[in-house]
């Protein structure tokens, strides 16, 4: 068997391949999911070939930015494609396109890997860990008051302020929502960016695919667009928000309100909300949302330990030893990283470890979504003195919960 990379014309037998790992069907750009495949970068992706010549798996990988703690953007291969056929499962055809799509990737710079899991089995192996995690929110639409919060009278936090929501139609928004959600994601720890070709082509989930949405848009006083929220409604009178996209808290709960507010609908579904979103707090029932399907998003690979914990932005000061497995690339190294002024510098060392860890484990507690303490009550970080756990909550920290929503 060979593993081998794509060029353009390959394209067709790389989709059908893939489709058929997944036993799925083409489906075009405005039904459900939309041509979520016809993004595909074929200078990034690999074939499983046969010594006969047959295609048996895929692996691609999507150019993306993601957001790091601290504001700093920095290229993600977004690993996408993941499939082998059911005839040829289970002889490694998997590992061979993980090893040489890992050391590609290294090859290019990469300092690390996303991907969204389709079995949480699967990926950690090869060294990924969960690092965002996401949940749905069904509210009871009659028990959804909003209380009036305190800050309003302050003017802080989310409170509303002069502005205005209007609704389109999905096929009236232009590049709208491509702003807006650029904007969103600049600032927003864990989000991943949405290339132009994605929108042009209805590459994805709606509201990326076209298929058929009202788009409540939320402008500041100024007439300036600053968030939306894609949603349909159904015939059991659910209305289900597929993203909510805002660029501060205000635009967030302006949107809220709308759909909560909207007649003739019981429920109301907010389809991805980041663990301990605000939206609770702010009903004057907290018990009127019901939070669930709560699991795990994006998952993180780094490929390059230093220049990946120099990237992201640090809270708090201090000094950790960490002693990281990489079993899968067949390394292990020791980093004294020290933080100071919300940045960090790293160098191997060898000093003492103050924490032992898979490389798996930093992937999940690397953009702050994962505390490390909670890693060590759960085995997989061994702490070699009192505190260091604490300290390493403290310093991995974002400034705010770290969330992907964007399917790939
Ligand atoms: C980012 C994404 O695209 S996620 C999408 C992943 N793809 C899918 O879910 C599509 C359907 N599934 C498949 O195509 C295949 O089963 C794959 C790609 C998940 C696995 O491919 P395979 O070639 O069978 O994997 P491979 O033989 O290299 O397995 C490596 C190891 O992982 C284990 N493994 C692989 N897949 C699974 C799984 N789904 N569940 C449990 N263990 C698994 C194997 O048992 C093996 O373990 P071992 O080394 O201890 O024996």
């Amino acid at each position: 068997m060979e593993i081998r990379s794509t060029t353009a014309q390959d394209f067709d037998v790389f989709v059908d391949t893939t489709l058929t790992a997944f036993a799925m069907e083409r489906e075009t750009p405005a039904e459900g999911d939309g041509a979520w495949w016809s993004a595909f970068e074929m200078d990034r992706s690999l074939l499983a070939v046969t010594d006969d010549g047959r295609p048996v798996g895929t692996a691609g990988a999507y150019s993306l930015e993601l957001t790091l703690p601290g504001g700093a953007l920095v290229p993600a291969p977004g690993v996408t494609a993941v499939g082998v056929l059911p005839t040829h499962r289970r002889q490694g055809v998997l590992s061979a396109m993980m090893r040489r799509q890992l050391a590609d990737l290294r090859e290019e710079g990469d300092i690390l890997s996303v991907l969204l899991s389709s079995e949480a089995v699967i990926y950690r192996r090869f060294g990924y860990g969960p690092a965002t995690y996401t949940q749905r929110m069904t509210v009871d639409r009659h028990r959804a008051a909003l209380a009036r919060p305190r800050a309003e009278e302050t003017g802080g936090g989310a409170a509303p302020r002069a502005g205005s929501v209007e609704v389109l139609r999905r096929a009236e928004c232009g590049d709208l929502l491509e702003e807006i959600y650029d904007r969103y994601r600049r600032t927003q720890p864990g989000a991943l960016s949405r290339p132009h070709r994605w929108w042009s082509l209805g590459a994805g989930q709606p509201p990326i695919a076209r298929a058929p949405r009202y788009i409540a848009v939320h402008r500041d006083a100024d007439g300036v667009a600053d968030g939306y929220a894609s949603y349909s409604v159904d015939k059991d009178r659910t209305l289900t928000v597929d993203e909510t996209i805002t660029v501060d808290d205000a635009a967030f709960t302006a949107l809220a309100r709308f759909v909560l507010g909207h007649d003739l609908v019981e429920k109301v579904v907010f389809k991805h909300l980041p663990p301990g979103h605000p939206l609770r707090w702010q009903f004057t029932d907290y018990r009127a949302g019901e939070l669930g399907d709560s699991t795990d998003w994006l998952w993180v690979r780094l490929l390059d330990i230093p220049r990946a914990l120099t990237a992201r932005g640090w809270s708090g000061d201090g000094e950790l030893v960490l002693e990281v497995d990489d079993p899968w690339l067949g390394e292990h190294g020791r980093y004294r990283l020290t933080v100071q002024g919300g940045k960090a510098d790293c160098a191997p060392t060898s000093q003492a470890p103050d924490l032992s860890l898979d490389v798996s484990d930093l992937g999940s507690v690397y953009l702050g979504g994962t505390l490390p303490s909670t890693l060590v009550r759960a085995g997989h970080i061994t702490s070699h003195r009192p505190g260091a756990a604490e300290l390493a909550d403290a310093l991995f920290r974002a400034e705010r919960t770290p969330h992907c929503l964007h399917w790939f």
